[in-house]
């Protein structure tokens, strides 16, 4: 099965384009978690419980992770998430970019050693720093391309003189991941939903490529706008929550906080449909 057809799979099952993002916080844990960083386990383990059957897709974030020196918490939190949810994919947020025998390292990283179905790139070393990463077969690679923050400016919407039609660099970043370097149809596209025109531009320029939306939520996304500009039937859009849900609540209703806001969201996209 390739990730395109897990996304697929999941999008029909749990009726969500709901991506539940995995950005772990000690200190904003509910009071008998907080400020343990043994207990990031538990604390993502149970979110995971909670929206298991409301997610397109789960995205552990793997700095909330490294940070604490809690990677063999992630490798248990992977294992869980296959066990309660076989049918949700798993995308590796790690954002790796580095020449090839590097790139090679990071996508054994991600693949072999937690068992990504997916994992975030950026594109700016170019082709040969994505490579390593696609010949896993059936595994996913977003590529960073119109991202959520306001400092994505400052790169993405410069003007490339040299190519033709002189697009802006996430255009030129769209047109190549729905080209010339998706040897194998396993690319996709990250597009903030900060910023619904340009999800609409992208969505023009890779018209069957998977986009995640991060954005909804603690960062003030529009998602009823989002799903309007990038959702196409059978090219999914995976609109990632995170802090939204984790922190919905403070106490020890923690999870069915993070519930109630994991349906609301999914809710809301699903209505956007139309
Ligand atoms: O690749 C990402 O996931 C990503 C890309 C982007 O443009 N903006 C963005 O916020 N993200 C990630 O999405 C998550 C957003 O978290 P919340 O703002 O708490 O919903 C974080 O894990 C970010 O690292």
């Amino acid at each position: 099965m390739t990730f395109l057809d897990m996304l697929r799979a999941a999008e029909q099952q749990n009726g969500s384009m709901l991506c539940v993002g995995l950005d772990p916080e000690p200190t904003r844990f509910p009071a008998h978690l907080k400020g343990d960083a043994n207990k990031i386990y538990d604390f993502c383990a149970r979110i995971v419980d909670a929206t298991a059957d409301l997610a397109i897709a789960f995205k552990p974030q793997i700095a909330y992770f490294a940070a604490h020196r809690a990677e063999g918490q992630l490798e248990r939190l992977m294992e869980h998430m296959r066990r309660v949810a076989p049918q949700v994919p798993i995308i590796l947020d790690a954002k790796r970019g580095d020449i090839g025998s590097t790139a090679e390292q990071y996508a054994k990283e991600a693949f072999d050693r937690y068992g990504a179905d997916a994992v975030t790139l950026s594109p700016f070393m170019g082709f040969d720093s994505v490579m390593p990463y696609l010949k896993y077969e059936g595994k996913g690679a977003f590529l960073l391309c119109r991202t959520s923050n306001p400092g994505g400016d400052d790169l993405q919407n410069q003007r490339l003189a040299s190519v033709d039609g002189q697009p802006l660099l996430y255009e030129h970043v769209a047109r190549l991941a729905q080209g010339p370097w998706n040897l194998n149809g396993q690319l996709g596209l990250v597009v903030g939903a900060t910023y619904p025109a340009e999800i609409e531009r992208v969505r023009a320029l890779a018209p069957t490529l998977p986009l995640l939306i991060p954005g909804v939520g603690a960062q003030g996304g529009d998602a009823v706008a989002t799903v309007r500009a990038g959702w196409k039937p059978g090219a999914p859009i995976v609109v990632n929550s995170s802090r939204a849900i984790l922190y919905a609540s403070s106490g020890d209703d923690f999870q069915e906080a993070a519930r109630r806001e994991a349906l609301r969201t999914r809710d809301l996209l699903q209505a956007a449909r139309g």
